[in-house]
């Protein structure tokens, strides 16, 4: 079957630095795969060859088979290419209702009056109250974002890309900065995502992408180190020498 997400070869340096190496990944359709390294092995780099931030210096990305390395961000978004954020790029004084119906609304080309989409649409309104629901942010659906405690604006990120229907989601550290207390909302929110939606998860918390992947690709300076099921990455000596050797942190 043709992969969902694809690179081949990818290459990325900057000035001398080479930070991706001939990256040569495959994201099955459906999957649940991480792509797990240490601090500063240039995952995010990735995440932003993938989503067009960043242009390769060298080799092609495919989605769904087709090459999108030379298509815009947001030419990706609507081929179904879609991600969250590190850090929180939500309208503060919006509540999650408002949020979720603006970013449906846009999905739909009608942005510019959402609120009038939310107050006519029952099949708008129904995919809303889906999200707020999938998203456990029902009981916080009225308050401002700004309000929120971080686990639900995360959680709100999520929703965000969810309601522009990807084909492929990109997950950049869901459960970061998150305090302990909240973070089973994310995983569980993240375990519940949609099953027709291929997800790629980049995550220092190593119970969230255990218990999340499928599938694990360990990056190290750049290169693919291993890739495996997750049993077979555990007990992989060159990955337990990677994280030993910095720690037990990511
Ligand atoms: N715009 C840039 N200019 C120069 N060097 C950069 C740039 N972006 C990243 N780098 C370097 O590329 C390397 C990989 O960084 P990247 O942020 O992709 O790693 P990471 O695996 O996401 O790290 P972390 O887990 O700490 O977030 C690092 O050495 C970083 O300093």
């Amino acid at each position: 079957m043709t992969p969902a997400l694809e690179t081949r070869g990818l290459a990325k340096q900057f000035g001398g630095l080479k930070v991706t190496r001939d990256l040569s990944l495959k994201i099955a359709q459906g999957a649940r795969h991480a792509l797990i390294g240490p601090n500063g092995a240039g995952k995010t780099t990735v995440i932003n060859l993938l989503t067009g931030v960043l242009r390769p210096n060298g080799g092609r990305i495919l989605l769904e088979g087709n090459d999108i390395t030379d298509v815009t961000v947001h030419g990706r978004v609507l081929r179904g290419l879609s991600r969250t954020f590190q850090i929180n790029q939500l309208y503060p004084d919006l509540t999650p209702i408002e949020t979720i119906g603006l970013a449906v609304s846009e999905r739909l080309g009608r942005g510019g009056d959402w609120w009038r989409v939310m107050g006519t649409r029952s099949d708008v309104n129904a995919e809303i109250a889906e999200n707020l629901e999938r998203f456990h942010l029902t009981d916080v659906m009225n308050e401002p974002t700004a309000t929120l405690p971080y686990g639900k604006q995360r959680l709100l990120e999520i929703a965000v890309a969810i309601a522009t229907k990807p084909r492929v989601l990109l997950l950049d550290e869901p459960a970061a900065g998150v305090p302990e207390s909240e973070r089973h909302d994310i995983l569980a929110a993240v375990a519940s995502l949609p099953r027709d939606v291929t997800v790629l998860l980049i995550e220092h918390d190593m119970d969230l992408v255990f218990s999340f992947a499928d599938r694990i690709s360990v990056l190290v300076n750049g290169a693919m180190l291993v890739e495996g099921a997750p049993d077979e990455v555990a007990r992989d000596s060159q990955v337990k020498a990677v994280y030993l050797g910095e720690g037990a942190d990511g």
